[in-house]
């Protein structure tokens, strides 16, 4: 469905008076099994589907489904947003009063460099809660398509803001987080809300140098699946996500909406997704695109018939319902697998409570007063502070700013609005700006930010005058970098170089002698190498996109209020990276005409690593308990019997944290492994723990606890296996290794396999009949194609 057919489909259902639940105490299903609070949410579904004519049943494969009024199934619009906030094409703000704003998060890259997990769930859990209260309202679903997991690759990528980095054991643990704060635990009777996790898999190129993300073929060896791409899918396979989504991308030749390795080798069967009542979307219209422009099915009826078969049980489109009725005329497809995918999405209905009364559960009570409340704008305020990283400070920050003080104030963000939101974002309660939020200080501020839309203008020519506010001031702060006109859906960036004419402006703040202080936003990062570099440049931020205090969150930490202790959640590239790799290169270790991705694989220097992060005082982080000094693989590997091998612990590690100075701060403790053991080439070091320490007073200590298990040691083999090599093996945080924390695994040089990975069939041509397609309720089904 073409763009402005989309927004046309919006624009009724925001109109449309609809019925906002199937009414299970007077309506006409009250006597089905559907109405019985007792029967198991399968059973509960496959009662309504049988209850479905062929016709009714191919309208309910739409993100817009229709419902059935003959038994008072009202219609329901699956397309919901929630990124940072309740947001997306269908949820229905009002222009005033109730229900015209919530609250809105930072995006998630600014979220990630928190590293506090904790508060991830926080966030969701208000998120889950305004979402709610809006669909009480009838404004807004119950299942959201949210998290962007796709870890952010390659720095160019337009969507990068929507992901919290480039790690995958960061992501892994960064989403189990999120989703527990938007579903809740898996044992609650109910569902708070229904979560998405997307693209899967292998989707990260927007359009680059023409190759667009409807049509691009991911080439990615099982090695760089199973270590990088999907670790943070698998990871919501374990915190039981409602919903998957398909991408548009192909991988290794099949586009993954029609991919039955990936949507049931892998999704369902190896890793166990619940095939009962969590379904697969997917991505918008990207069923159209599995024949054109893809080309893996010959025809329309087959493209749908394809998708359906493999395990895609919803279509963000109309295109299943367009060309369904002709696939099953042509024998293409059966009523079984269209059941299975109704099964699916219902009963994942009824565990959110669709069909249970408002008295049967807390959810359904929840109202205006439960959004935007105080607390949640303290939260939202909090988390951008929490994640704002400190890249360079030569003493000037923390910054007193009282009124005996004149703050020359500039930069294309420095008045930011909406381009604190970032993407996906719905209509947050107020936006803070650095400028809104200088001025509730009391200082002379003297601004002379650059007019919107500057960014494309290599001149200052659009610029407030900025030779007064310089002269009359003390203390200089430029706030700029990338924003939406840069970086966004559909289009990846070109350069990594600042933009416009910023880096002159900052020369000649810099210049003056004053101190200078530069904040930098957006979501991937630019190289800022000539601002380290530029010893006139007192300090520089990261700030990301901060949502709606963003303002007063930059300012907290400007001035001390917060102490900084974000972390980069990605690698800060020299600009001249993007000349040494294609876009379209997929390979995480170095090789030919690829310098290596990620902190893990990089063979250059950085401009800032992956976890870098000043702070406002010193720390140094130590443990005093050692080690065993040599582990038989064999063994640690026959002792492991749990069914994750991440499950069997290794080590708990306590890590004494001692800030040194004199200023109380937060300190992320991140653990790494190192060593040498494993396939060659080795990683650097990877990530397998972090813990977040809160307000660690000056001479005093903290103490983190890293939990080390098996697949903290493991590699992936070139087949995807995980295996427990022998070798030398350390433990680091940041970059400094523990002296007393090193030890060796010893055994045969094969290792033991943790994880045996399933392989792709070798014949995955479109021509291949007799897909293997897991029924529901235990039976199966091999469909004929
Ligand atoms: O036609 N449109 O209006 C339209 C809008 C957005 C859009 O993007 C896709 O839709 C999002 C659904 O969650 C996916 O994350 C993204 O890849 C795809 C299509």
């Amino acid at each position: 469905m073409p763009f402005s057919n989309h927004l046309f489909a919006a624009f009724c259902y925001v109109l449309g008076a609809y019925a906002l639940f199937p009414d299970c105490t007077n309506g006409p299903l009250k006597n089905e099994t559907i109405c019985n609070k007792s029967a198991s949410p399968l059973a509960r579904a496959k009662s309504l589907v049988a209850l479905y004519s062929l016709e009714e049943k191919i309208n309910a494969t739409s993100s817009g489904s229709p419902g059935v009024r003959r038994l008072g199934i009202p219609p329901y619009q699956w397309w919901n947003e929630g990124l940072h906030g309740i947001a997306g094409p269908y949820t229905n703000f009002s222009k005033q009063g109730d229900y015209s704003y919530s609250t809105s998060f930072p995006q998630p890259i600014l979220m990630g460099a928190a590293f506090d997990d904790a508060l991830i769930t926080e966030v969701a859990i208000v998120i889950s809660t305004e979402a709610r209260a809006f669909n009480n309202a009838n404004r807004t679903g119950l299942d959201f398509w949210t998290p962007n997991i796709n870890p952010f690759r390659d720095p160019r990528w337009g969507r990068g803001q929507e992901t919290p980095g480039e790690d995958p054991y960061h992501l892994s643990s960064y989403v189990q987080a999120l989703i527990k704060g938007l579903q809740g635990e898996s044992s609650d009777p109910y569902k708070r809300v229904v979560a998405t996790c997307k693209h899967f898999a292998g989707y990260d190129i927007e359009d680059w140098n023409g190759n667009l993300r409807y049509q691009f073929d991911a080439q990615i060896s099982q090695q760089d699946l199973v270590e990088y791409y999907l670790p943070s899918f698998e990871s919501c396979v374990r915190s039981n996500v409602g919903a998957f989504m398909c991408s548009y991308n192909a991988v290794n030749g099949v586009p993954t909406c029609a991919d039955p390795y990936l949507l049931q080798t892998v999704l369902r069967e190896h890793w166990g997704w619940n095939d009962t009542e969590q379904w697969v979307t997917s991505d918008c219209d990207a069923i159209q695109n599995v024949f054109l422009p893809h080309e893996w099915s010959d025809t329309r009826e087959q493209a749908v018939a394809d998708s359906l078969i493999a395990g895609t049980d919803l279509d963000c489109g109309t295109y299943m319902q367009s060309h369904l009725p002709d696939a099953f005329a042509q024998g293409l497809v059966n009523e079984t697998v269209l059941d299975q995918a109704l099964v699916r999405q219902y009963s994942s209905l009824v565990r959110v409570g669709w069909f249970d009364s408002p008295d049967d559960q807390p959810y359904r009570q929840l109202g205006w007063d439960a959004v935007a409340t105080n607390a949640s704008q303290q939260l939202a305020r909090k988390v951008a502070t929490e994640g704002i990283v400190l890249l360079k400070n030569d003493g000037v920050l923390p910054l007193v700013i009282d009124s005996s003080m004149s703050v020359g104030l500039f930069g294309d963000w420095a008045n930011a609005t909406t381009q604190l939101l970032g993407n996906y974002a719905g209509v947050s309660t107020y936006l803070h700006s650095p400028l809104w939020a200088l001025q509730q200080l009391n200082a002379t501020v003297n601004y002379a930010g650059g007019k919107p839309g500057g960014q494309g203008d290599p001149t200052t020519n659009s610029w407030l005058a900025l030779q007064p506010a310089i002269d009359t001031s003390d203390v200089l702060i430029y706030v700029g970098g990338i924003d939406n006109s840069v970086e966004e859906e559909g289009h990846d960036r070109g350069s990594l170089q600042w933009t416009g004419a910023q880096l002159d402006v900052i020369g000649q703040l810099a210049e003056t002698g004053k101190p200078t202080i530069v904040v930098t936003m957006g979501g991937g990062q630019i190289d800022s190498s000539p601002i380290a570099n530029n010893p006139n440049v007192s300090a520089l931020l990261w700030a990301g996109y901060p949502g709606q205090d963003g303002g007063p969150a930059i300012l907290d930490i400007l001035t001390g209020k917060a102490a900084p202790a974000g972390r980069l959640p990605q690698t800060q590239y020299p600009s001249s990276y993007i000349s040494e790799v294609s876009m379209t290169n997929m390979a995480l270790r170095p090789g030919k005409n690829n310098p290596g991705r990620t902190y893990k694989w990089f063979n250059g220097t950085a401009i800032y690593e992956f976890g870098y992060g000043l702070h406002y005082t010193n720390f140094s982080a130590n443990i005093t308990s050692g080690l065993e000094q040599s582990y038989a693989v064999e063994s640690l590997a026959s002792n492991c019997n749990a069914t994750y091998p991440d499950q069997c612990a290794f080590a708990s590690v306590e890590v004494t944290v001692l800030n040194d100075g004199n200023m109380p701060s937060d300190y992320v403790a991140l653990g790494y492994i190192g060593g040498t053991h494993g396939p060659v080439p080795q990683p650097k070091k990877t990530l397998i723990a972090y813990q977040r320490l809160f307000s660690v007073a000056g001479g005093s200590s903290g103490t983190a606890t890293l939990n080390l298990t098996l697949a903290s040691l493991a590699r992936v083999d070139e087949m995807g296996n995980k295996v427990l090599y022998p070798g030398d093996y350390s433990l680091l945080i940041d970059n400094q290794p523990l002296a007393s924390f090193k030890f060796t695994l010893t055994g045969n040089e094969a290792g033991a396999v943790l994880d045996k990975w399933p392989q792709p069939p070798a014949n995955r041509a479109k021509t291949t009949t007799g897909y293997y397609v897991a029924g529901y309720g235990g039976e199966q089904d091999t469909v004929e194609r």
